[in-house]
């Protein structure tokens, strides 16, 4: 491993890291009360971490996708083309800098130009932020780093994915929803791949009155990367 990629694997956290994560959400109630004391100290030195980095980042765009989709796939050229096009409209790309469709946005943010973002989690497979990262920001916690994803971005942009990709889509559904936040445009990338899932918003959830037409009707879904990133950045 070169010395860069220690670098930014030793930020992650490494696998001891892994098991504070673990025990935090350990339901067992077998670690001690003291320790579980400080351990909300480090949660909080995560949030502390993330507002001093990500505060002084400008305009930016959060691209989410799947961490196996790699290169090769239609998805990974996909997510290339919107990484290009959002650093070609001057925002910053910020992705979960992972392997697979977060690599491919990545790598076209460093083609256009443009500002490449990695929010890193530690997970006990993972192998650190991939290489077209340039500004690394770790986490220890899923739910300290989807705050910073939202916070710190205008809008979004999902690529294909899988159980990842669909949490970070409804959190920020959810969000909306619920009014916690307030402008934030959503763009789906891959008409075949999302329009079962609208689908069955509109014919299930919003058939049974579970939501409404407008959470059906909110993301922009479109197959043309520069479409998704026009209206992600409110220029459409
Ligand atoms: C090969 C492998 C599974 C590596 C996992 N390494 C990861 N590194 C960074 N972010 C991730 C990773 N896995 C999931 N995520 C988060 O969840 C989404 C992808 O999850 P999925 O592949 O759709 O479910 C990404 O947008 C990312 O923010």
């Amino acid at each position: 491993m070169s010395d860069d990629r220690t670098e930014v694997t030793r930020q992650l956290g490494g696998t001891r890291a892994v098991e504070f994560d673990r025990a935090l959400l350990d339901s067992s109630h077998a670690a001690d009360p003291g320790e579980e004391a400080w351990r909300a100290m480090r949660i909080q030195g995560e949030f502390v971490n993330g507002f001093d980095i990500l505060g002084k980042l400008g305009p930016a765009i959060a691209v989410f996708g799947s961490a196996r989709l790699k290169e090769g796939t239609e998805a990974y050229e996909l997510g290339f083309a919107v990484g290009r096009a959002v650093a070609e409209s001057g925002f910053a790309v910020v992705t979960g800098g992972g392997p697979g469709v977060m690599e491919a946005a990545n790598r076209g943010a460093v083609e256009g130009d443009g500002v490449s973002v990695g929010l890193g989690i530690s997970l006990p497979f993972e192998d650190g932020f991939n290489k077209y990262v340039k500004l690394a920001v770790p986490f220890h916690y899923f739910f300290a780093r989807k705050v910073n994803f939202v916070k710190y971005t205008q809008g979004a942009v999902v690529c294909a994915g899988g159980i990842g990709t669909l949490d970070e889509l409804f959190e920020v559904m959810t969000l909306i929803q619920t009014g916690k936040v307030g402008d934030y445009p959503l763009a789906l990338v891959g008409v075949k791949f999302w329009t079962p899932l609208i689908d069955w918003l509109r014919d299930t959830l919003k058939e049974e009155g579970t939501i409404s037409e407008a959470d059906v009707l909110r993301p922009l879904v479109t197959d043309d990367p520069a479409e998704a990133v026009a209206h992600a950045t409110g220029r459409d």
